[in-house]
């Protein structure tokens, strides 16, 4: 079966169309009532049609014996495709699942024959390369010894788009744009979860910025805001995209470093604390200024390590680093 538009077929022939005058009384009541039914049906199909463009819902129908294919008008719509000149099949609906989620709608198609239902979410790229989020449902439907899948397919691009937006944000510091505490927690317990099964080394830097009140004092809060952001921005520009660089609140702040051994941790600092003090920093009224961090260094260690133990040692080595002169890094100090 070729795709097609919904044209609005009533079912009509010419001989019904332009039927005999000799026609009687009964077979013109008859006719008056076919062409009533005929305008309730058009009427039926524009407000379903006009139901579908609304809620963004496409149809099709794929026939898998028969590898045939039919796709409603909002079908074409949402792939982005001319009905007179696409047709639809099931390699060319395929050929326009992203590739990330070519796996996931081949293992919903799978699983379908088994259970008769068809219902995943994936992107799909259209011809002129805007990517689409759509949710697709479909039930198996056995006619005769051909198995047919009548489906539904939902635009949800903007769902999606505001679904990211709204994790984003809650994984997110407003100020800086950092990860936030919750974020890096979250991240933290998934980290040594792999430490614990895999043994990979992985470090914790905590930092905090040096007088950090005395410079709020001096050059203004929003000299000291700007100093929070310009680091931040520094930290997301310089860090292995691995990393994971975060506001735990006020002027404190954490690296979580996957594949990173306590030496190589301060060595990441190191360069941390470098790069803050190269800054120069400016106030609202042009004064210039300078900052420095703390760092605390931990890395997770022994088989009874736990998130909590690793975020006391960090803090207590960056509180060592505040009492001893600040400006400078503390890791962590191992017997073995
Ligand atoms: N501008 C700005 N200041 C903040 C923010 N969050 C916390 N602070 C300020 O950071 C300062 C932290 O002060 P303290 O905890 O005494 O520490 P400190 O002055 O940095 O001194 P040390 O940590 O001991 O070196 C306080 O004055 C807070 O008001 C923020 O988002 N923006």
């Amino acid at each position: 079966m070729k795709g097609s538009h919904n044209r609005i077929d009533d079912g009509s022939s010419p001989e019904e169309t332009h039927g005999s005058d000799s026609c009687g009384d009964l077979c013109h009541r008859t006719r008056r009532e076919l062409d009533e039914a005929r305008e309730k049906i058009a009427h039926l199909k524009r407000t379903l049609l006009r139901i579908q463009q609304v809620a963004r819902l496409g149809y099709w129908r794929a026939s898998l014996k028969a590898n045939e294919l039919y796709w409603s008008e909002v079908t074409y719509d949402i792939f982005g495709v001319d009905p007179d000149t696409f047709t639809p099949s099931i390699r060319a609906f395929k050929a326009m699942v992203h590739p990330q989620d070519v796996e996931s709608v081949e293992s919903s198609m799978r699983r379908a024959e088994q259970t008769g239902n068809h219902d995943v979410v994936h992107r799909i790229i259209r011809p002129d390369g805007e990517v689409r989020w759509v949710h697709e449902l479909a039930d198996y439907v056995p006619e005769g010894d051909d198995q047919v899948l009548i489906g539904t397919v939902r635009d949800i691009t903007e769902q999606k788009k505001l679904e990211l937006r709204l994790r984003q944000l809650s994984r997110t510091d407003e100020l800086t744009g950092l990860f936030n505490r919750r974020y890096f927690m979250q991240r933290l317990l998934q980290e040594l979860a792999r430490y614990r099964r895999y043994g990979r080394p992985t470090s914790v830097v905590l930092f905090d910025f040096d007088h950090f009140k005395r410079i709020n004092d001096t050059h203004g809060h929003p000299a000291g805001d700007q100093v929070l952001v310009k680091v931040s921005r520094l930290l997301r520009e310089r860090l292995r995209t691995n990393d994971i660089p975060a506001r735990l609140g006020g002027e404190e702040f954490a690296l979580l470093l996957p594949e990173t051994g306590l030496e190589e941790a301060v060595g990441v600092a190191e360069k941390v604390r470098q790069l803050v003090l190269e800054q120069a920093f400016t106030s609202e009224e042009g004064h210039r200024f300078e900052a420095s961090i703390t760092c605390g260094v931990s890395a997770f260690h022994g088989t009874e390590e736990t998130v909590e133990a690793i975020l006391h040692r960090a803090d207590q080595n960056l509180y060592q680093g505040k009492r001893t002169g600040r400006n400078r890094i503390v890791a962590d100090e191992w017997d073995s």
